[in-house]
């Protein structure tokens, strides 16, 4: 190599921007993306997966390694079994809307999914245009809950364009998601965060057959130096096999109460001596969160 030959490094660390099949795309930490191949120990790898690249004699650069991963979002496949769709996820997105109305257990359970992944959250109450005409005092109660226990929320209106640079200050430099109920104008938002990130990998993700991006989770980098995980796969994820610790850790507000009930394995349900009832009863934990809680026990 002569000293004028700009070094192109064999190997190094990336991260997974989008798969499709067999092959995936890699942001090798130069800044550069790569298309390579991943064989079948790496089935699993997901998009905002960390790896190891290492150009190969001929063709395809290869995932020979993938480093340990923060959290994974997984949904079931055809077969009802776990799929990885997305990795390393620092905040969760959930939107919600005036119209449709928001389905509040539903809220109530990608919040559950957030705390299972360790990922903080970001509340978006989308068509705030709609507002005057659609909010009841029972909804405008409801959201003021989220609120009230720490929920960071946001008013927007996607359609009105208000609101989205706000979603992008939130986000920061965190990875996020945009996850929530159908109609509620995640596609929307997502097309508005987009047009000002990093098109470059739709570009090189267009396979020819269609835009693979579509149907896959890809990550992109968005202005201020976060990132946007997206597919329509994944904004409507759910939660699958709540366990009772899982379903009681998705409730922070119950935290300061939890060791103060009567049985140390209390449900916060019928039993004598609850902490967390008490707290509800008296207003200090939401009593419509409380009443939802007691609704997903199983
Ligand atoms: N009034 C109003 N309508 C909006 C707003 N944002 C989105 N919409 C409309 O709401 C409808 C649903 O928006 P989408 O972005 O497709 O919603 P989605 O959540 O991606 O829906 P799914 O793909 O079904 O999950 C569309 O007709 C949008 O034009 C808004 O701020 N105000
Ligand atoms: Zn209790």
């Amino acid at each position: 190599m002569t000293e004028n030959t700009p070094f192109t490094p064999s190997s190094g660390n990336g991260q997974v921007i989008t798969r499709f099949g067999a092959e995936v795309l890699v942001e090798t930490d130069q800044g550069e993306v790569l298309r390579c191949t991943a064989r079948r120990k790496f089935e699993h790898i997901a998009c905002g997966d960390h790896v190891v690249w290492e150009q190969q004699a001929q063709g395809n650069a290869a995932v020979t390694a993938m480093l340990p991963r923060k959290n994974v979002l997984e949904r079931p496949d055809f077969r009802g079994k776990p799929r990885a769709i997305a990795a390393n996820i620092d905040l969760l997105i959930v939107v919600t809307s005036w119209q449709p109305a928001p389905v509040w257990e539903m809220l109530d359970r990608y919040l559950i999914a957030a705390h299972r992944l360790a990922a903080d959250v970001l509340l978006v109450m989308n068509k705030a245009d709609r507002r005057d005409a659609c909010a009841t005092p029972e909804a405008e109660a409801c959201l003021a809950e989220y609120a009230h226990i720490g929920y960071p929320l946001l008013h927007i209106s996607a359609r009105q364009q208000q609101g989205v640079e706000a979603i992008l200050t939130a986000i920061g430099q965190r990875t996020a998601i945009v996850v929530g109920q159908s109609g509620v104008g995640k596609s929307s938002i997502a097309a508005q965060l987009l047009p000002q990130a990093d098109i470059r990998i739709g570009a090189i993700a267009d396979t020819g057959e269609g835009r693979h991006t579509t149907t896959s989770a890809t990550l992109y980098h968005l202005p201020n130096g976060g990132v946007l995980i997206d597919s329509p796969g994944v904004r409507d994820f759910g939660l699958t096999g709540l366990d009772f610790a899982t379903l009681e850790a998705g409730f922070p507000e119950f935290r300061p109460y939890l060791g103060e009930c009567r049985f140390h394995n209390c449900t916060h349900n019928h039993e004598p001596g609850c902490a967390v009832k008490a707290a509800a009863g008296s207003g200090d934990i939401p009593a419509r969160r409380f009443a939802r809680y007691r609704g997903l026990l199983p």
